[in-house]
């Protein structure tokens, strides 16, 4: 088992990772809590919820909610019908949410959390690889039709009790979809990072590897929230690939792609902008191989209209006055945000889109 602990603006609150943890949850709670919320989705519940309760033999306030799996599920219906449930279940101020699930069930759960009655406990149990990125960090949100997690707020869980056994289920895409955020972690890092990540082909993954990057992709993040929780300066950062991504995500409909595959192909992206506008060296080419042995899905990228993706990335919450900002790498380890005049990048999307769907159509 690994534990490290951080320290959020409101409070320190401590990630537990270990092989199991689901069925132990009685032992590692912080508190006790007279009534318990879980919240999982229709996938995950079918695997997890029945070892969950039976790891709170004593509870006898223990209730649960099921949403459809997917993105779409982190909609203000949702929302609405979660915050329904508080209310049926009387929650009150000494009661817990725990959202159990990938990062949609984190962001989904988290919101109702920081919102019920002002803030009611939270506890994150993650389930997917993505989620070691997205149950850290305090960041909960819900997705509007205009754009990603539009509607949100920083409020951190109380623990992170993360049970790594449950990663064995995993269907493949989203083990894809997991490594978009970890080989971000790594790019923000070191080379040699890069390097283990770039070589890797998920099919021959080793589940001893998997813990380890999972690990350090936690370390990475902990260590900026820590310095700039509210997204000021360093945070942004974590946003690599992500304003061509969360357009992907929208422009496509929710669930069309997965978040950490619009993740990997706007890192892509960044990437080719960087070495531009940089005139940054970056290992454009591995990455490019590792995108196509591990079936990053560059192809949905063929219908797409550069100027209305453009006019997505608006939404990006790193604009400012209107100027688009991107999170370029001056190296790896090197992030610098910085602002693209819109013509510039229609023009650095439409060459992009043309040369990643020729690679791709090559191959
Ligand atoms: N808050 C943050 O800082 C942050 C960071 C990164 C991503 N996110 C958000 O996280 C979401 C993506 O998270 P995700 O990729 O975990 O998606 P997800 O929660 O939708 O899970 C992906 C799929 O895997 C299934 N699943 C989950 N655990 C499983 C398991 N153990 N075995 C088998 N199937 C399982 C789910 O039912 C779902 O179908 C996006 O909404 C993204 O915006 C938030
Ligand atoms: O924690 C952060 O900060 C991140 O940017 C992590 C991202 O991986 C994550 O997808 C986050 O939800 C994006 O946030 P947003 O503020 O751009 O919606
Ligand atoms: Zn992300």
């Amino acid at each position: 088992m690994k534990q490290l602990t951080i320290q959020s603006s409101s409070h320190a609150y401590d990630v537990i990772i270990g092989a199991g943890l689901r069925k132990k949850l009685s032992q590692k709670l912080g508190k006790s809590y007279k009534k318990i919320l879980i919240v999982t989705d229709s996938k995950v519940s079918s695997l997890y919820l029945e070892d969950v309760k039976a790891g709170l033999p004593d509870h006898e306030n223990l209730s649960h909610v099921i949403v459809p799996a997917g993105e779409a599920s982190k909609s203000m219906e949702q929302y609405s019908r979660l915050l329904d449930k508080c209310i049926e279940e009387q929650l009150d101020r000494s009661s817990l949410i725990v959202g159990l699930g990938g990062g949609m069930v984190g962001d989904l759960a988290g919101f109702v959390a920081s919102t019920y009655l002002r803030g009611v406990d939270f506890l994150q149990m993650p389930t997917t690889i993505l989620a070691h990125d997205s149950s850290v960090g305090g960041k909960v949100a819900i997705n509007h039709e205009q754009g990603k997690n539009l509607i949100g707020s920083f409020y951190s869980p109380v623990q992170v009790i993360y049970d790594t056994d449950t990663l064995r289920t995993l269907p493949d895409s989203e083990v894809r979809s997991g490594y978009g955020e970890v080989v971000k972690h790594a790019l923000l890092s070191d080379m040699d990072w890069v390097k283990e990540v770039l070589s890797e082909d998920f099919s021959e993954l080793s589940y001893s590897q998997l813990g380890d990057h999972l690990l350090a992709g936690i370390k990475v993040k902990a260590s900026i929230v820590e310095e700039d929780e509210k997204e000021h300066g360093v945070r942004r950062h974590l946003n690599l690939g992500h304003t061509l991504a969360h357009a992907l995500e929208s422009d496509l409909g929710y669930g069309e792609i997965t978040h950490g595959e619009a993740v990997a192909i706007g890192i892509f992206f960044a990437m080719k902008v960087s070495e531009k506008v940089l005139e940054s060296t970056l290992p454009v080419d591995a990455y490019s191989a590792w995108l196509k042995t591990n079936e990053y899905p560059v192809e949905k990228l063929s219908n797409l209209n550069p100027e209305r993706l453009v006019n997505r990335m608006k939404w990006d919450k790193k604009t400012i006055e209107d100027r688009i900002h991107f999170v370029l790498l001056k190296g790896v380890g090197s992030p610098a945000v910085v602002p693209i005049p819109e013509d510039d990048l229609v023009n650095h999307l439409k060459e992009f889109i043309e040369e990643v769907i020729q690679i791709d159509e090559r191959d």
